[in-house]
């Protein structure tokens, strides 16, 4: 308990840094992306995702992000609006740049993939003059999420929120994100990468994303020797994600904590990720202890990837409180506690 101190003073619970995209999910799914013709439109963007899972927990959410200047931008902004999310620091491209858009392939239950269009992308053309100090003091934490690193001017604009929230005391914390699309190449990712998760209180990765950042660290290391490198250097937690393998998170004071995934009909296998931050933080932001913050996540993210969509299905607290007593009565206890 308390491995992460909040300033109960401040006005926002989260800031998120990073894209607000568009996904495209398709309704004939079980068959190839070529071949499916019908498809629903959700709000997409790995930290959006999360910052509307963390609006339903009942979170005060603001974002730092650009979007297209187009009916695109609006649907968004609406979306987040509705959700209840501050889009005060949300701005519009002025030369035409476009929101991302995610088609995705939902093949079979375990197996999708998805296709982002990304050039030309609005949300990388975030520019530090949209970074405001005054904003960002208003934040409890900052979420820096990793693609905002790829290029610039959205990789000083990310920085600046950085050196801004360390200046202001807020929480840090850094979720890898790893999407090959829009990086110029390795050594960008480990650079950026190792910038941010150095100066990060929280570090949320899978094994692959740790690897990235640490290219030019280590390479070849365990969970376990990266949680203690990161500690070593301040990170109070590390959060190593192992798909349908389960997570653990490793703590400052050398404990760690594991689960396993709740068992559930999968629909695809994406959209996990995201229902998992946002029920880890929410746990985080109540002070709950790690293994119960640790089940909040693997009992969104298995309601994720058992939906279609990756934002409008993520849970509410009732919901994924029942979600959990649910399990635990067909499955038994599934918390692995080490
Ligand atoms: N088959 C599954 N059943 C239930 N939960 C799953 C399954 N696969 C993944 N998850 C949950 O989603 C979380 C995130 O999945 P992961 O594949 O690591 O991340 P991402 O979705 O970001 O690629 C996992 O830690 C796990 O809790
Ligand atoms: O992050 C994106 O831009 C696309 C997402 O909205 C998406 O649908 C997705 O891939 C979810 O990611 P995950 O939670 O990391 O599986």
């Amino acid at each position: 308990m308390g491995y992460i101190q909040f300033d109960q003073s401040k006005e926002i619970d989260l800031i998120l840094v990073g894209r607000v995209a568009v996904d495209f999910n398709p309704v004939d799914y079980y068959k190839p992306l070529s071949e499916s013709t019908t498809f629903k439109k959700y709000l997409g963007g790995s930290p959006a995702n999360i910052a509307v899972g963390m609006a339903r927990l009942g979170k005060k959410i603001g974002f730092i992000g650009k979007v297209s200047d187009d009916q695109f931008g609006d649907f968004v902004t609406n979306f987040f609006d509705k959700e209840g999310i501050d889009t005060s620091h949300i701005t519009r491209c002025k030369n035409g740049e476009k929101i991302g858009l995610t088609f995705t392939e939902i093949l079979s239950e375990t197996e999708s993939s998805i296709l982002m269009y990304r050039d030309g992308i609005a949300d990388l053309r975030l520019d530090v003059s949209d970074v405001d100090e005054d904003y960002i003091k208003k934040g409890k934490a900052i979420l820096i999420s990793g693609t905002a690193l790829a290029q610039s001017p959205s990789r000083e604009a990310a920085l600046k929120a950085l050196a801004l929230a360390k200046k202001n005391n807020l929480v840090v914390i850094f979720d890898i994100d790893y999407r090959p699309y829009n990086w110029n190449n390795m050594d960008e990712i480990a650079i950026y990468y190792s910038i941010v998760a150095k100066q990060s209180d929280v570090i949320l990765g899978s094994r692959e994303e740790f690897d990235l950042t640490e290219q030019m660290i280590e390479q070849g290391r365990t969970d376990e020797q990266t949680a203690a490198y990161f500690h070593a250097i301040g990170s109070k937690i590390v959060v190593v994600k192992h798909g349908k393998d389960g997570s653990t998170a490793y703590t400052n004071d050398g404990n760690h904590y594991s689960i396993k995934p709740f068992p559930v009909k999968l629909l695809k296998s994406f959209g996990g990720g995201d229902g998992y931050a946002s029920a880890f933080l929410y746990g985080l932001f109540e002070g709950m202890e790690i293994i119960d913050c640790l089940e909040l996540g693997s009992a969104s993210a298995a309601m994720l990837v058992a939906s279609h969509a990756c934002s409008q299905d993520m849970p509410s607290v009732s919901a994924v409180k029942e979600f959990i007593a649910e399990s635990k009565k067909k499955y038994g206890d599934m918390i692995a506690r080490v």
